[in-house]
């Protein structure tokens, strides 16, 4: 028996990217496939939001020269090819999904629809909430936060490149060490970055969970079914 029923399991784009740092790479893709089918084969509700820093960061293309909301709207895009492609990996494993789009364009997949999504993952689907909120100067992480408390999830699993939150970023800081749990108002007053501070305030106020975990084989499961892997914020 999961932990969880229903869980909002948050992947950064740059995690698909695997060695190459940019683009999708297909076998980190079907394996994470397979690891979100085999927690939905145990029970567990899962919606899916991913990131799209492997494929375009609106903040980035900013540095370039370009207009922030024009590379912000590149950067939604590229969380529907994100959201396409594991469709695609999980069709393999045998799961049905639905990706659904904040930025309308069907036939490619569904415009954002709340009350479809809650039948959807209670009938075992997995949804993915791709094109972020769907407004410029958000991340994926606000929009996480967003679909799963409008999706009644128990829980978020920010999914990441660490193994935690620390007290300071501990790819920078040698000498940082984790939490195995802290309040929301601890993480947004030590600015701790691990998660944008928009996306802590939301969980704040509606009072969601978020366990933050390192991305490697077997960790999806420990975290998703055991409920006790890296550092969960709560209140
Ligand atoms: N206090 C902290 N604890 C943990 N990680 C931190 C912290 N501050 C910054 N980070 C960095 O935040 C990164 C995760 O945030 P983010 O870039 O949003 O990830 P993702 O691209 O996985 O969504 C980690 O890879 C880590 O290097
Ligand atoms: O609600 C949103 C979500 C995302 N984005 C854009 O999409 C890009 C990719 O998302 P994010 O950086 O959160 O991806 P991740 O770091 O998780 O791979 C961002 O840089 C933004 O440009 C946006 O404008 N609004």
């Amino acid at each position: 028996m999961s932990k969880f029923k229903r869980i909002l399991l948050k992947l950064s784009g740059e995690a698909l990217a695997g060695e190459k740092g940019h683009g999708i790479d297909n076998v980190i893709l079907a394996d994470m496939a397979s690891e979100i089918a085999s927690i939905v084969k145990q029970g567990v509700q899962v919606a899916l939001v991913i990131g799209g820093g492997n494929l375009v960061r609106g903040i980035s293309a900013s540095a370039g020269g370009m207009n922030r909301a024009q590379g912000d709207a590149m950067g939604m895009l590229g969380t529907v090819m994100n959201g396409l492609a594991m469709q695609d990996a999980l069709d393999k494993q045998g799961i049905d999904s639905v990706v659904m789009s904040a930025i309308r364009m069907e036939p490619v997949c569904e415009f954002f629809d709340r009350r479809r999504a809650l039948k959807l993952l209670s009938a075992g689907s997995v949804v993915i909430f791709s094109a972020g909120t769907g407004n410029p100067f958000f991340t994926t992480d606000s929009c996480a936060a967003l679909r799963a408390i409008e999706s009644e999830c128990d829980v978020i699993m920010k999914a990441t490149k660490v193994d935690g939150i620390y007290t300071a970023d501990p790819v920078k800081d040698p000498k940082a060490t984790r939490f195995d749990d802290i309040s929301y108002q601890e993480v947004i007053s030590r600015g701790l970055k691990v998660m944008d501070t928009a996306a802590v305030a939301l969980c704040m106020e509606h009072n969601m969970p978020i366990f933050v975990f390192k991305m490697v084989k077997g960790n999806l499961t420990k975290a998703a079914v055991e409920g006790n892997l890296g550092t969960l914020v709560h209140c």
